[in-house]
């Protein structure tokens, strides 16, 4: 499971919790304005927006999983198993496949609008990118300062939906899980008013009674409520440490703790790998990782993207502790 995130302070954060039993030794990616991006059917770009985001450890193209463009345009794919359905060639349309649909759209456009515009023509086709890694079920949540959007490639075609909780998580689909949101409309950071009876006094004990009923399992629907009402009620200063910071604490809200969620003997289990956060305006990359809770920070634009090559920068995984004495 995975989980998306905005946050909106001076500017804009984007970025999601990658939650898996498994790493592909992921690496910080960039590909500048000259990489040559080849695709499975329609013509290659040489020359497009320039990237930044954590891609697979495949050296020959960037498989990224999130990533943000030089303007402020951000994406992430997350799982969406059970539902994701990529179609076959369509005639008059622009056919991508799943692992190409990050490139072509942070290479071509700068805004979520322009983005929605371009999918009316888009064709999500069913060709993997190789034997060794096959077609995998995702959808994406894509973010400017303007607001965001989430692509759900489904049996009966592209779905566009517009997100005004900023959030994504996994299955069920983004209209069910924006639905469900429903049975927790009378939550709240306020304690509540005791409206349970008249007849007999119900103790105001503890502060944050408010969200009582918020759920705090790991499976998707649970997360995304949760992560919704995080987001919404977040505050924060506005500065770009406090804003960082805060994001942060947004997607921990969520995070998966090693071992809660089991997925097979020997000790295998989903937690999360790493959390990423963009602020899209500066197109910095900040993570952190499950062992090393130190921010590390990636800036595209301190690279000559002008190049035509990729930058690859390995994740810090090992855990940074400042001893004081
Ligand atoms: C597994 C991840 C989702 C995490 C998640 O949600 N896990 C819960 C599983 S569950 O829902 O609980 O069962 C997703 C998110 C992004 C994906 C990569 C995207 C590029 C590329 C696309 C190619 O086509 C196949 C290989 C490729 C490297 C992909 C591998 C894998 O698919 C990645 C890492």
């Amino acid at each position: 499971m995975c989980t998306a995130s905005n946050y909106i302070t001076k500017k804009h954060y984007f970025g999601r919790n990658f939650d898996y039993e498994i790493s592909y030794n992921e690496k910080v990616t960039i590909a500048p304005r000259n990489y040559k991006f080849d695709f499975k059917l329609i013509d290659s770009i040489d020359s497009h927006y320039a990237m930044i985001g954590v891609a697979a450890g495949v050296d020959a193209y960037p498989l990224y999983y999130d990533a943000c463009n030089e303007n402020g345009l951000s994406i992430a794919g997350l799982n969406f198993a059970g539902n994701a359905k990529y179609l076959d060639e369509k005639k008059g349309m622009i056919n991508i496949t799943p692992f190409e649909f990050i490139p072509y759209l942070l290479g071509n456009f700068s805004t979520v609008t322009e983005v929605k515009e371009a999918l009316k023509n888009i064709n999500l086709v069913n060709i993997n990118f190789s034997d060794e890694l096959p077609l995998s079920p995702l959808h994406w949540m894509i973010s400017d300062e303007s607001g965001a959007i989430v692509v759900e490639p489904m049996e009966d075609g592209l779905k566009v939906y517009d997100n005004p909780v900023g959030v994504l998580t996994n299955n069920p689909p983004f209209d069910k899980q924006m639905f469900s949101l429903n049975d927790y409309r009378s939550l709240s950071n306020k304690n509540p008013e005791n409206t349970f009876s008249d007849s007999f006094d119900l103790d105001e004990y503890s502060r944050g009674m408010g969200a009582i009923g918020l759920p705090g399992d790991l499976s998707s629907s649970s997360r995304f409520a949760k992560v919704a009402f995080t987001r919404a009620n977040s505050y924060s200063g506005d500065s770009e440490e406090e804003s960082v910071s805060q994001f942060f604490h947004i997607l921990g809200s969520v995070e998966q703790q090693n071992g809660c969620t089991f997925i097979a003997d020997p000790d295998l289990y989903e937690y999360t790998i790493y959390t990423s956060c963009y602020n899209t305006a500066d197109s910095v990359l900040y993570y952190r990782t499950y062992n090393n809770s130190q921010i590390t920070a990636v800036k595209l634009m301190s690279e000559d993207l002008d190049s035509g090559d990729l930058i690859h920068y390995k994740l810090i995984t090992d855990e940074q502790i400042s001893f004081i004495n």
